[in-house]
């Protein structure tokens, strides 16, 4: 299923909660870590359980992100989530494999890493491997907060470990998701970030309000203009190849087996987007 928008729902908060299941994005972080006040976590576990119980949209995933079991609450959250219907649990300030090792002893659900210590992104290859992993989502503000970098608009600072994350991902095949854009209102700027996510290689991005989800949508799913150039790039290779050669030219670029690959991915993508499978 296409992952182009993830969005953060404190569980703390009824309201969010109520209207997440029927917001347009293809994948929900129903949050009982960082988004919670500490004296709000155990309501908050409740409130999550309750939601959880609410029949989900096929075509949203529905992950947890609990509290580190170096806390006071994880080994509570986990427990608290074994009854109920979700699609996978978010682990928080991954550090290595041992941490996911930790969560899988608890759970059989599949587990998702967050990428957000120094740590973590100079381990993201052995975290990646970790045979229980769907997928990384970013955390830009934990690993900016540690690393000490000056947050700017072109993230130039924090590049290097979104690329190290992304290819450990991709040498593993699993699911990656960029961090979230914290300027609420600056369409500019979640506009901009969506696309350096994608151009990155990022399968989708985390969000944090709802008016943030059209934009990820949109740059996340194949555009029109893209979804023309892989059909030509397939029959033009399909062309050549049916006269006993390997290459073609489309607009003035080569096109061989492994463009026309890249092509059907396009379209797969487009296909699920299209047919509803994302949201
Ligand atoms: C930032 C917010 C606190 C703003 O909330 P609010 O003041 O309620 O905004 P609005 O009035 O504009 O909301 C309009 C309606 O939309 C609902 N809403 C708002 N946010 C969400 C949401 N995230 N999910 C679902 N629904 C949402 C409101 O309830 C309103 O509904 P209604 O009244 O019925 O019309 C708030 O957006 C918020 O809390 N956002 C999430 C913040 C969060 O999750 N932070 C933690 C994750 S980010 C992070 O830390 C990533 C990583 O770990 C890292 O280190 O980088
Ligand atoms: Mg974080």
């Amino acid at each position: 299923m296409p992952l182009r928008s993830m969005l953060y729902v404190p569980a703390s908060n009824a309201r969010a909660l109520a209207k997440a299941r029927d917001l347009p994005c293809d994948a929900l972080i129903l949050d009982l870590e960082d988004a919670v006040a500490p004296a709000a976590k155990e309501e908050a576990r409740a409130a999550l359980g309750a939601a959880l119980a609410a029949k989900g949209r096929p075509a949203q995933l529905r992950l947890v992100r609990i509290n580190g079991l170096d806390t006071p609450w994880g080994a509570e959250d986990l427990a608290a989530l074994a009854g109920c219907a979700c699609d996978g649990i978010v682990v928080p300030k991954v550090d290595g494999p041992a941490d996911l090792d930790a969560v899988a002893a608890r759970t059989e659900r599949p587990l998702w890493a967050m990428i957000e210590t120094a740590r973590g992104v100079l381990r993201a290859s052995d975290t990646c491997a970790h045979p229980r992993l769907s997928g990384i989502v970013m955390g830009t503000n934990d690993l900016g907060r540690e690393i000490g970098l000056r947050p700017t608009a072109d993230r130039f600072a924090i590049l290097p470990a979104l690329q190290g994350a992304l290819l450990a991902a991709r040498a593993h095949g699993i699911a990656a998701i960029d961090g979230v854009c914290n300027a609420l209102g600056d369409a500019a700027r979640l506009e901009a970030e969506c696309a350096q996510g994608r151009d990155l290689g990022f399968d989708g991005k985390s969000l944090i309000h709802p008016a943030q989800i059209a934009a990820a949508n949109a740059t996340f799913a194949p555009s029109a203009e893209e979804i023309d150039l892989a059909r030509r790039r397939i029959a033009a290779f399909e062309a050549v190849l049916a006269e006993g050669q390997g290459v073609a030219v489309v607009d003035g670029e080569i096109v061989e087996a492994l463009h026309v690959e890249a092509a059907r991915t396009v379209l797969d993508l487009a296909r699920m987007v299209e047919g509803g499978e994302g949201a």
